[in-house]
């Protein structure tokens, strides 16, 4: 379990408003990730939760507020520029390219990172050539045989389970060598087992590259399991914040949920994950 207090947060999120016309989806949100953790942002439908990751990998403006990421304000980075940084992440519908191969798609996430210009990499000279060799030897050897898709490297995505899809965005994700990985609802949609495979990979990513994991997910078994840390969003405002022990006790977050009409599922889930 990795403590949030006591360290320097590597991301946070401070006084952060966002709306869109007379909706606000956001309103003053703070909370910090402590770095080595994982921290998952949980509320029931609506709360805020996808704005608020779009807000931090920069998709998003926000009217006030701002996003540190060690340290520093980047609050008006580009998104682009995060991912270089070190924020990568995933998105809630698989958003592969389809007709490509599976490698093909894991190495897009890694040319954020290239510094080949556009001459050299048009007709794949001297920097450009070694660049793709040592691309290719690094995402063949760590993250390939690490999420176990040495089998599927050339198949298109589009031929794929949506499990191993979704396995193939956090390669993908991986492969910008992130310091932070965003991962969001990375096991919606997948069955039981396929659960277990992501949460174990999850968990062992973070331990093998040394990574911070900042998650959004419902599935409640999945996060009470995986988190040090989790964050209860509910009408665009932080509701709770602690362990996930602290977080299930709280009487407004199964107010929240109760009122979503949720709390049966989620006290189910809950059980589960006991
Ligand atoms: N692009 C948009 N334009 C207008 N309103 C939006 C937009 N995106 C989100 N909203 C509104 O902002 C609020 C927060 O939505 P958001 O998608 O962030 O919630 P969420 O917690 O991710 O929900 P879910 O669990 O269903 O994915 C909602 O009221 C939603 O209708």
């Amino acid at each position: 379990m990795v403590d949030q207090s006591d360290r320097p947060a590597l991301l946070e999120a401070d006084g952060v408003t966002l709306a869109f016309g007379g909706v606000k989806a956001l309103t003053s949100v703070g909370f910090r990730v402590a770095p080595g953790s994982i921290t998952t942002v949980i509320g029931p439908n609506g709360a805020g939760k996808t704005s608020l990751f779009n807000t931090i990998s920069g998709f998003y403006k926000p009217a006030s507020g701002q996003i540190r990421f060690e340290g520093r304000d980047i609050t008006r980075v580009p998104a682009p520029e995060r991912a270089r940084l070190g924020l990568a992440r995933s998105f809630q519908n698989i958003a592969l390219f389809r007709g490509m191969t599976v490698l093909d798609n894991i190495k897009l996430g890694r040319h954020a990172h290239l510094r080949t210009n556009v001459l050299e990499a048009l007709f794949y000279l001297g920097r450009a050539r070694r660049e793709e060799m040592a691309l290719r030897a690094d995402i063949e050897e760590r993250i390939i045989d690490f999420l176990e898709i040495d089998h599927i490297r050339h198949a298109p995505v589009a031929a794929l389970s949506y499990g191993l899809q979704k396995r193939v965005e956090l390669a993908r994700a991986l492969a910008m060598n992130p310091k932070v990985l965003m991962l969001d609802e990375p096991v919606a949609g997948m069955n039981r087992e396929e659960t277990d495979d992501m949460a174990r990979f999850i968990l062992d990513a973070r331990s093998e590259w040394g990574l911070t994991v900042l998650m959004v997910e419902h599935d409640m078994g999945m996060v009470m399991d995986l988190s040090d840390h989790v964050v209860v969003l509910n009408f665009g405002q932080v509701i709770a914040d602690g362990t996930p022990s602290e977080v299930q006790a709280n009487p407004e977050v199964i107010k929240a949920y109760l009122g979503a009409g949720d709390v049966g599922d989620l006290r189910r889930r809950l059980r589960e994950a006991a």
